[in-house]
Order: structure tokens, then sequence, then C-alpha cells
């Protein structure tokens, strides 16, 4: 009955586009965490309650009372059992839309050539850093921040504000050194701290030989507009973070490509 009403216009099909796109963007946030089970566990009370409520409704008033209180709390309830998810989708779309990739747009649109960034003086310690961790199996956990938010990495962090260097990285990873216990961070030109505890992804579909390393790795790249370099102290192997996805065991020429990128 609904589909003979329905009669597409060009703001239909943009509506159910839009949906689409916001549901898909929702679905890649909560894919593979807990948040999936706790989205069904909702749907499923929510459905038996309403299922309750619709084949006895004037004899049911205590379930109908407890599905309206569920209906008027129920927002409030979503954004605090899923605050990480909505901060992660707010930094989405805030970073879909930041002035950097907007004025990349103008650039493309008005012809100019976008000035190719050579970063590689800037990458070459990082990666020769990693190289040498990579050799002598020393676990390393390097961040990079577009925005280095201090009241986020400065509460658990050791402040640096240090010129980026093969020798500084690894000599804060070096297991001896009071600094090797979490990640570095770098914004800009600088290593800003040192020691950092992250938040840690909840994650479920994870390689099983990601341990704590790994897992802050990524859980920074979730909550952060950040990505993430780890260097397993087990394989040697790299790996990289990034939107709370995992690139395991690359190569240096594909890090260097991957730095280039983003950093
Ligand atoms: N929340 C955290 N934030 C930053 N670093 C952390 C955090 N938790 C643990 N780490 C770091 O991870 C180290 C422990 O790594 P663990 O062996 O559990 O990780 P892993 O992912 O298995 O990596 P590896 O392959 O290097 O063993 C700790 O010594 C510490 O340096």
């Amino acid at each position: 009955m609904l589909l003979l009403k329905f009669s597409p216009n060009f703001f239909s099909v943009l509506d159910i586009l839009l949906v689409a796109v916001i549901l898909y963007q929702l679905y890649n946030l909560v894919k593979g965490t807990i948040a999936v089970n706790i989205l069904i566990g909702l749907g499923v009370i929510y459905l038996i309650l309403l299922g309750l409520v619709s084949l006895d409704k004037d004899n049911m008033p205590m379930t109908g009372k407890i599905l309206s209180n569920l209906q008027s709390v129920g927002i409030v309830a979503i954004v605090v059992v899923f605050q990480q998810e909505i901060r992660r989708f707010l930094l989405l779309v805030g970073k879909n839309a930041s002035l950097q990739r907007n004025r990349e747009w103008w650039m493309y649109f008005f012809g100019k050539k976008k000035v190719e960034k050579n970063n590689y003086a800037r990458i070459k310690p990082i990666i020769d850093a990693c190289k040498s961790m990579k050799q002598t199996r020393t676990g390393a956990l390097i961040v990079f921040v577009k925005y280095y938010d201090e009241q986020f990495y400065q509460n658990s962090c050791e402040v640096l504000e240090a010129k980026i260097s093969k020798r500084l990285l690894e000599s804060i990873f070096q297991k001896h050194s009071p600094l090797h216990d979490g990640a570095v961070v770098i914004a800009g030109n600088k290593i800003k701290s040192a020691s950092c505890i992250l938040p840690l992804t909840d994650k479920t579909d994870l390689p099983a030989q990601f341990g704590l390393r790994h897992r802050a790795g990524i859980g920074v790249t979730e909550s952060n507009d950040a990505t993430a370099i780890i260097v397993s102290e087990e394989t040697g192997e790299i790996s990289y973070a990034k939107h709370g996805r995992v690139k395991i065991n690359i190569s240096f020429a594909e890090l260097e490509k991957l730095l280039n990128k983003d950093f």
C-alpha cells in the first residue's frame, strides 16, 4: 500500500540516499565493536516490549509504561552508551568538512596545481627508527595527530616538545628507558609527548596476537583524528592504524606512502 502511494521525486531520492549514507557510516563505526551487541540487545528488548504492548494494550499497563519511559529516556541512554561512537561519527563528519579538505577541492576545481608535499625529510627519521626497532624487536607505538588536544594527551603523558629524530625515538622505546611504556605522540614537526596511556579499542574481531599496544594504537585512531604506527615487540612487524582500522605487517615503502599522505 505504502509503495503504491510512493511517487519518487528529487527530494525523496535524496532523502533515501542520505539515510543510506548515514546508516552505512554508522554501520562502519560500530562494525566489529561491542556496540553491535548493545544495539542488538536494545533492539530485541524494544521489539519484545512493543510486541507485548500491541498485543494487549489495555491489560498490560505496566509494560506500556515501561515502554513509554524507555522511549523518553532512550535518547539520553543512547548518547551515554554510545558516546565513543558518536564522537567518532562527529569527527568523521568534521574531518570531511574541514577547511583543508575544502581547500583541496577548490584547488582542484580552479585548476591550481596541488603543491606536492615533500615530507620526506620529516618522515625519514621516523621510518629509520622503525627500521632499527624492527631489527632489534623493540616494541613501539607512535601516534600522529593533526590537532594536539592537550587535555587528552597531557594527562597521562610526559611532555617533550622535541625535534623528531631517529635516535630520540629509539632511546624512548628502548626497554630500559623510563619513558618506553606507552605511546609517543607527534604533531607537526615535534615529538609532543611520550609514555602516553591511550584509550583501548573494544573491537572483538582483532587477530589473537594483538595485545595492549595494538589495542591502544587502534583505539586512539577511533576516538581522535589520529594515525598510529605500531612496532611489535614479539614479531617486529609494523602495523598502521587509521580510523580504527589496522594494516598489518606493512613494508617500509608502504609506510612511507601512508605517512606522506597522512602526516
Ligand atoms: N593504554 C595504553 N596506551 C599506550 N600504550 C600501552 C597501553 N597499554 C599498554 N601499552 C603498551 O603496550 C605494552 C604491552 O604490549 P603487549 O605485549 O600487551 O602488546 P602487543 O599488542 O601484544 O604488542 P607486541 O607485539 O609488541 O607484544 C606495554 O608495555 C605498554 O608500553
